[in-house]
């Protein structure tokens, strides 16, 4: 995660966008574990972004939004089922992690039902079984209904899914229930079971599962019943939602119902007589944990009496009468093998820890996470280490510590790679930035499909019809490797047509295979259906043709270029007449670009620009190791005293060994850019930084490569009009907010630039005008903080003369 701004320093305005950021993100993980089952961070990070929200609306509680995530359970219901209303919502649990948040339960309790000291309050206590929660209707003892939980109101109707379950009676026995009933708990899957599902799948090719969780989640939300009869699904009855009648009086009894009607309930809950009870159930379960044939990830305290649970009630996502005491996160030891590096489509570099396999919480752990480089270096962790691992029900487990007493005397720092592993190009990290990235982008085949997302999107070649399902279709079939061919498709017309058919039949067959019924008809009816598909390509290969024209701004915007945004990329355009202008410019930059050893000087954290001027000064005069018996952070005090000491800190942190601060110091001093890049730095809106990666992505070979095959495929790429100098806002920044209408924010946009104006996305010092739709919010009131002036949309025209 990148660096946050503490809670404590956020600012009003910077809080309601944090939420707002937050309900998306959160809102999004949601739909990836609860309805996908296959959620992509660990529990711990998905509670920490949680908790983040939640102190966040503490302290501006005027902001919670409507679709907060603490007033939310769950994820919608998937439209793969029928929708399952439920009349008594199922909710979710407020979490203890501390002895305190015990006895503050106990307290809260008693104070909202106004009980004296002496009066006890008897709880449950059962094991938190980590599987998800199914709720059973029994219409006259029979089983007439079954449904997940879905948001808490509506959940997924899998009625044929739940009667293969062996604990789910179809009739109820025994006497005494009510003419309705629903029973709610817990579907789940064995660990060991779990195990064996995966390691079958994993030979014969097919899907495994991070955790039994996950497991038991895909295995019960299938449409086809009889793959879910095949799974070894389980369920623990513990709660009800709608009743006809009362049946008990205390969850103790209630528990002992549903025994006696047929159902399993767990045989380690517990009932206690009063809070300092729960304590001891909670470590006797604690210290069973790992030896349990179910994944289970805490306690849940509920209040005994059904009386006192009514009167609780609940607040918006929770019982006020029920707690769940988490269990902190399961240990193991192992040896690290290998440490591997991953490219994520973003072009994150990724460590991943190989393990010699061990069992963690009963499940068997061959992979971890080790985050980052930063982390890898903190923790020093090193190839052949015993390392200290957790898994907190989560997706991958983590490397949490290194054992040193046991680290070989051959292991050696592990040195993060610089370059990418997939396409071999230099992979670099951004100031203030954990992520490591590769450079490569159009040619990181890990990057490409992003990559071409990017090319054939709005703001940059807009081909319209151009969808994410063609990019990754193409690419996968091997249709699509570069930009150029987009440019080729129509020519490989029946390529791309054996592509589709080819996605379309795999996808009858997927979904014949789900039917687990031979429904040929089917299959020749998907196949007959491409003829239809098809009628939609020449529209495509029309869309691509009107895109062989571009103008020269958008062709850099979509090559993707690390630090060349919209902005930056129109502001280079109009430095030049053309792009075989520009592209000489590039080369001969390129070819001057500041040296590796430069880049990392002015990347160094602690180096600010005037001690890295002075540091330059200086290394052509270094010379051999002046002081050789002291250590190297006094000798490079004594070198170079003129310089700040978080400078001096910054290098005695990189180097260990005097020779190879000096070489690298005069490689530094050596690549300082020549006059080229200097000018192509120097252009209005350029800098150093974008100059330094654009001409870094001309300078390598396989980029040139890239676009030469993509220009000779293009008609023109035109220049943009020089700015102008003799408007009236000219060299003005302006701008845009609230609601514009007569023209849509982009054609303000470009209609204020060709006038020679800057458009910036916030207001600071040096904005000059403030476009105010209706709408407007707080970059309105940024205006006026900072005393800048603010215009109507009708004045603005009137002011560029269009009004
Ligand atoms: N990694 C991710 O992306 C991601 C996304 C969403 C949620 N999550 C995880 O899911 C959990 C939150 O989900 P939640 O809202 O279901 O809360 P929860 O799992 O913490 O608690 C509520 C659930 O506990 C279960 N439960 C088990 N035994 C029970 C018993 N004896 N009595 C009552 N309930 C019992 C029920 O299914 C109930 O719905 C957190 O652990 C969170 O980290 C992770
Ligand atoms: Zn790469």
């Amino acid at each position: 995660m990148s660096a946050e701004v503490p809670v404590s320093d956020l600012t009003e305005a910077q809080a309601v966008l944090e939420l707002e950021r937050l309900a998306d993100e959160i809102a999004a993980h949601d739909i990836r574990y609860h309805q996908e089952d296959a959620p992509s961070i660990s529990d711990a990070d998905y509670d920490a972004l949680k908790r983040r929200n939640l102190e966040i609306e503490a302290l501006f509680p005027q902001h919670v939004r409507e679709n907060s995530p603490s007033l939310k359970v769950g994820a919608a219901a998937s439209s793969q089922f029928a929708p399952a209303p439920h009349g008594v919502p199922m909710l979710s649990l407020d979490n203890a992690f501390a002895d305190e948040d015990v006895t503050d339960f106990d307290a809260r309790v008693r104070r909202f039902l106004r009980l004296s000291a002496e009066d006890h309050v008897a709880f449950t206590a059962e094991p938190k079984i980590d599987g998800l929660s199914a709720s059973l209707r029994y219409e006259k003892g029979r089983f007439v209904r079954g449904a997940t939980r879905g948001d808490g109101r509506t959940g997924e109707d899998i009625t044929a899914n739940l009667r293969t379950l062996n604990d789910i009676p179809e009739q109820l026995s025994g006497s005494g229930w009510p003419d309705v009933i629903e029973v709610r708990g817990e579907v789940y899957a064995p660990v060991e079971e779990f195990e064996a599902f995966n390691k079958a799948s994993e030979e014969a090719g097919g899907r495994t599962y991070a955790n039994p969780r996950n497991f038991a989640a895909g295995s019960l939300r299938q449409i086809d019943p009889t793959v879910t009869a095949k799974r070894p699904l389980r369920f623990f009855a513990y709660a009800w939602g709608e009743v006809s009648a009362p049946f008990a009086e205390t969850q103790w009894e209630a528990l002992g119902r549903f025994k006696d009607w047929g159902f399993t309930t767990n045989d380690r809950s517990r009932r206690v007589e009063d809070a300092q009870g729960l304590l001891d159930v909670y470590r006797g379960i604690g210290a069973e944990r790992s030896t349990l044939p179910y994944d289970i990830d805490g306690v849940v305290y509920k209040v005994d009496r059904l009386d006192w649970q009514s009167r609780l009630g609940f607040v918006s996502r929770s019982p006020r009468w029920a707690i769940a005491h988490k269990f902190p996160a399961q240990q193991a030891t192992t040896t690290l093998e290998a440490i591997d590096i991953q490219v994520g489509r973003t072009g994150a570099l990724t460590p991943v820890a190989r393990l010699h396999p061990v069992t963690v919480g009963g499940v068997v752990v061959r992979n971890a996470t080790l985050h980052n480089e930063d982390e890898i270096i903190r923790k020093d962790v090193r190839v052949g280490d015993t390392v200290v691992l957790q898994r907190a029900g989560d997706v991958i487990p983590q490397v949490v510590a290194v054992v040193e007493a046991q680290r070989p005397p051959e292991a050696v720092p592990y040195v993060f790679p610089h370059v990418c592993p997939v396409c071999g190009s230099k992979a670099v990290r951004d100031a203030g930035q954990a992520v490591r990235r590769c450079t490569g982008g159009l040619i990181c085949s890990a990057q490409l499909t992003e990559r071409i997302k990017h090319f054939v999107s709005r703001r940059a070649f807009d081909i319209e019809g151009f969808g994410d399902i063609y990019v990754d279709l193409l690419f996968d079939k091997g249709v699509l490797k570069s930009p150029a061919d987009i440019f080729r498709l129509r020519q490989r017309a029946e390529a791309v047509k054996a592509a589709i058919l080819e996605r379309r039949k795999e996808q009858a067959e997927a979904r014949r295979l789900q039917k687990a019924q031979d429904d040929d008809a089917r299959v020749g009816k998907a196949i007959s259906d491409e003829n239809r598909a098809f009628d939609g390509l020449e529209k495509l290969f029309d869309s691509i043709d009107a895109r062989r024209r571009i103008s020269l701004d958008r062709f850099l915007f979509a090559l993707g270029i690390r630090d060349i945004g919209e902005t930056t990329a129109v502001n280079l355009a109009r430095a030049f007449d053309s792009f075989e202008e520009l592209r000489q410019a590039l080369l001969r930059a390129s070819e001057q670009g500041p040296a590796e050893a430069y880049a990392e000087l002015s990347d160094m954290r602690g180096m600010g620009p005037k001690a890295r001027d002075q540091l330059l000064l200086i290394a052509p005069t270094l010379e051999a190791d002046p002081w050789p018996d002291a250590p190297m952070a006094q000798k490079l005090d004594h070198a170079l005293a003129g310089l700040a000491s978080p400078a001096r800190r910054a290098l005695a942190a990189r180097f260990d060994d005097w020779s190879a601060f000096v070489a690298w110091a005069k490689e530094a001093a050596a690549g300082a850019p020549g006059d080229d890049f200097v000018s192509l730095s120097a252009i209005d809106g350029i800098g150093p930084v974008a100059a330094q990666s654009i001409a870094a992505f001309f300078g390598e070979a396989h980029n040139r490569d890239l676009v030469e095959a993509l220009v000779g495929e293009l008609a023109a790429i035109e220049p943009l009009a020089k700015a102008k100098t003799d408007t009236a806002v000219a060299g003005k920044t302006v701008v845009f907010t609230g609601a514009l209408e007569k023209m849509t924010r982009d054609e303000a946009k470009a209609q204020a630039e060709g006038l020679g104006a800057k458009v910036a996305g916030s207001v600071s010092k040096k904005t000059d005008l403030v476009v105010a739709g209706p709408g407007a919010g707080s970059k309105l009131k940024d205006a006026e903080k900072h005393g800048v002036k603010v215009l109507t949309e009708d004045e603005w025209l009137e002011m560029i003369g269009v009004g």
